[in-house]
C-alpha cells in the first residue's frame, strides 16, 4: 500500500488508462494554476509554540450542523467509475468510515441514491451546476433531498468548460460506452429517447438570480464553489449562502487564477465570520490542512488525492488516503503546540 499520496498517484498512474489519468491529474491551458495550488503551500512555513501543554489535538469540526471527525471533506469529482468499479459508492463508504463528508458531483456515474443506499447514516452533500432548464434543475434538487443530502454545493466558477489541453490532444470528451452521468436522467421512461440522460450544460447565463431562485427552491443550505474575488464573497452573503467554498477548481477552469489558499485572507476578511469558508486546491499533506485553516478556512477538500487513492485500491485506497491525511492532521497540531483547530490562527504561519 502506499505510503504518501505522491505514492498514491504514481500507483494510480499506472492502473489507469493514460487518457483517464490525464483527465484526473490535467488542468487548463499551461496548468498555471494547477501547479500555483502546491507551490503555494510549499512558500508558506509554519511557526510552531512550545510548552503548551496541548495534549493530543482535537481535529473534529461541525459544519453546517453536521459533525465531521476531521476536517477535510471529499471534493465533489466527476466520473469515479474511471477509476474504480464501484466508483462514487467506493469512495461515499470510504468517506463515512473516516467520518468524513463526501460532496457527491453532478457528473457522478452512480445515481446520487445509489450512492445514499450505499452509507445510510452518513453526510452527504450534493455539488449542482445549475443547468439553464431550471425545471431540470429543479428535478434534480429534489433528488438530492430526496436521497438525505444536507446541503447544496453550487459550483459557480464553470459558466463554461475549461480547456484542458490534455484532454484535448488525447480526444477525451466524453464516458466510454456503458457509464452514464446517473444524475443527468431525464426521469422519464416514457419520453420520446427513453429515460434520456441528458448532457451536463455550462452556461454563461447563471447569474446571482438563480442563486436567489435556488435559495427559494430548497431548504437546503447552499454553499457557494468556486469563489475566489472578495467582492463576490460579499455578495454571496447578501444573497443569503450558508457557506463559501475557495476553490479555482484544481486549476481546471481559468489558468493563472492564484493558488487557493493565497485566496483565503482576503476572503476570510471579507466574510468576517458570518459563514463557515471552506478552501481546497493542492492539499496533500497535514500541513497544508493546518496551514489552510490556520488562514481562516474552517475545513478543506481534497479533489485529486481521493481518485489516486480509488484508482490504486478502491475503497480500501480511499480509507488510506483520508487515514494518512488524518494522522498527518494530527501530527502537525501536535508539533505546533495546538490543543484543537478551533484554536488555530494566522500567527502561526509565516510567507517563506
Ligand atoms: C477529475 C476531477 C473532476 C472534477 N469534477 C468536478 C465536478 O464535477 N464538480 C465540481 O464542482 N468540481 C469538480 N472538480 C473540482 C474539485 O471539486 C476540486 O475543486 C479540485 O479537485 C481541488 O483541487 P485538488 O484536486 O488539488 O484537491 C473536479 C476535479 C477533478 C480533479
Ligand atoms: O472535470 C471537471 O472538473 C468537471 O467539473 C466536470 C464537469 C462536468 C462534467 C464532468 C466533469
Amino acid at each position: 500500500m502506499p505510503r504518501t499520496i505522491r505514492e498514491f498517484e504514481a500507483a494510480a498512474r499506472d492502473r489507469l488508462d493514460p487518457a483517464h489519468y490525464d483527465y484526473f491529474a490535467g488542468g487548463a491551458g499551461e496548468e498555471i494554476t494547477v501547479r500555483a495550488n502546491e507551490a503555494a503551500f510549499a512558500r508558506l512555513a509554519l511557526l510552531p509554540r512550545v510548552l503548551r501543554g496541548a495534549g493530543s489535538p482535537r481535529i473534529g469540526v461541525t459544519l453546517l450542523g453536521s459533525p465531521v471527525a476531521m476536517p477535510v471533506l471529499v471534493a465533489p469529482t466527476a466520473f469515479h467509475r474511471l477509476a474504480d468499479p464501484e466508483g462514487e459508492r467506493a469512495t461515499a463508504r470510504a468517506a463515512a468510515g473516516a467520518g468524513t463528508i463526501m460532496i457527491v458531483s453532478m457528473a457522478a456515474t452512480v445515481a446520487v441514491e445509489d450512492v445514499a443506499a450505499a452509507v445510510p447514516g452518513a453526510t452527504l452533500w450534493f455539488q449542482l451546476y445549475v443547468q439553464p432548464d431550471m425545471a431540470f434543475t429543479e428535478a434534480i434538487v429534489r433528488r438530492a433531498e430526496a436521497a438525505g443530502c444536507a446541503a447544496l454545493v453550487v459550483t459557480v466558477d464553470s459558466p463554461a468548460r475549461g480547456r484542458r489541453d490534455r484532454d484535448l490532444r488525447n480526444g477525451f470528451d466524453d464516458l466510454p460506452e456503458g457509464m452514464r452521468c446517473e444524475n443527468m436522467r431525464d426521469g422519464d421512461p416514457g419520453g420520446p429517447d427513453g429515460d434520456l440522460v441528458r448532457p451536463i450544460v455550462m452556461s454563461p447565463e447563471i447569474s446571482w438570480e438563480h442563486v436567489d431562485l435556488l435559495r427559494r427552491m430548497t431548504r437546503l443550505p447552499i454553499v457557494l464553489k468556486g469563489v475566489t474575488h472578495p467582492a463576490d464573497a460579499r455578495l454571496a452573503l447578501d444573497h443569503g449562502v450558508s457557506a463559501l467554498y475557495v476553490s479555482n477548481h484544481g486549476g481546471r477552469q481559468l489558468d493563472t487564477v492564484p493558488a487557493a489558499v493565497d485566496l483565503l485572507p482576503e476572503i476570510v476578511a471579507a466574510v468576517a465570520g458570518a459563514v463557515p469558508v471552506l478552501v481546497d486546491g493542492g492539499i496533500r499533506r497535514g500541513p497544508d490542512v493546518v496551514k489552510a485553516m490556520a488562514l481562516g478556512a474552517s475545513a478543506v477538500a481534497v479533489g485529486r488525492p481521493v481518485i489516486w487513492g480509488l484508482a490504486a485500491g478502491g475503497e480500501r485506497g480511499v480509507a488510506r488516503v483520508l487515514g494518512l491525511l488524518r494522522d498527518e492532521v494530527e501530527h502537525t497540531l501536535t508539533l505546533c503546540g495546538v490543543a484543537s483547530v478551533h484554536d488555530l490562527g494566522p500567527d502561526l504561519v509565516r510567507p517563506c
